[in-house]
């Protein structure tokens, strides 16, 4: 199979940015996250299933000491309503006083970063700070402060590199956009 398009379920995806290039961005990324936090020993906290690649190959050019943990947020029916509720899974690590990085790979309404900051504020760490290997401006309906981006993208659906569509495509080395 050639590497420019794949098939998901019903829906075809043709090459959009290709391993080196993400690769490249990350390694930009790092430079500055090495620099920012010298003094400090941060905890990043990486948010599954869809950062597992990202947090992966940032990981392997963060030269400073730090820690890593991996973090959920699992959607279940609250029975009290109607709504959808998020709840915070995984977080093991004691963060209160901590500088914490999350590492998301996209941020694209904005809304699964705005709850995870709510949420990790109430165990009053030092500073948290987002860090997505993708954006989508256009997308954007929370009013964000992202100190580190990777990568800035149009409002296509993307898959590959951790992301996926209906649970298909996140092994992909590549990053794909739906062809329209
Ligand atoms: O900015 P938003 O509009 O909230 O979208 C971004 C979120 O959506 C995806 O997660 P998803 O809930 O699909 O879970 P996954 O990581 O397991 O794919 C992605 O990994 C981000 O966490
Ligand atoms: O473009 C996307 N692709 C895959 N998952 C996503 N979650 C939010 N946006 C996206």
């Amino acid at each position: 199979m050639s590497d420019s398009t794949v098939q998901l379920h019903d829906k075809e995806f043709t090459i959009y940015l290709q391993e080196n290039e993400i690769r490249q961005a990350i390694e930009r990324l790092a430079v500055q996250i090495n620099q920012d936090y010298k003094e400090n020993t941060p905890v990043f906290l990486a948010v599954l299933n869809g950062s597992f690649m990202f947090a992966s190959d940032l990981m392997k050019e963060i030269k400073i000491p730090c820690e890593i943990s991996f973090i959920k947020l699992a959607s279940y029916q609250n029975t009290q309503s109607t709504g959808t509720v998020k709840e915070l899974v995984g977080l093991n690590e004691e963060v209160r006083s901590r500088h914490i990085i999350i590492l998301e790979d996209i941020v694209d309404t904005g809304h699964t970063v705005s709850v995870l900051l709510e949420k990790l504020q109430a165990f009053s760490p030092a500073s948290i700070q987002i860090a997505s290997l993708l954006l989508k401006p256009a997308s954007l309906q929370h009013p964000l402060q992202l100190k580190y981006t990777a990568l800035s993208i149009p409002n296509d659906f993307v898959v590959g590199y951790g992301l996926d569509y209906n649970g298909l495509g996140r092994n992909l080395r590549h990053l794909y956009k739906v062809k329209s």
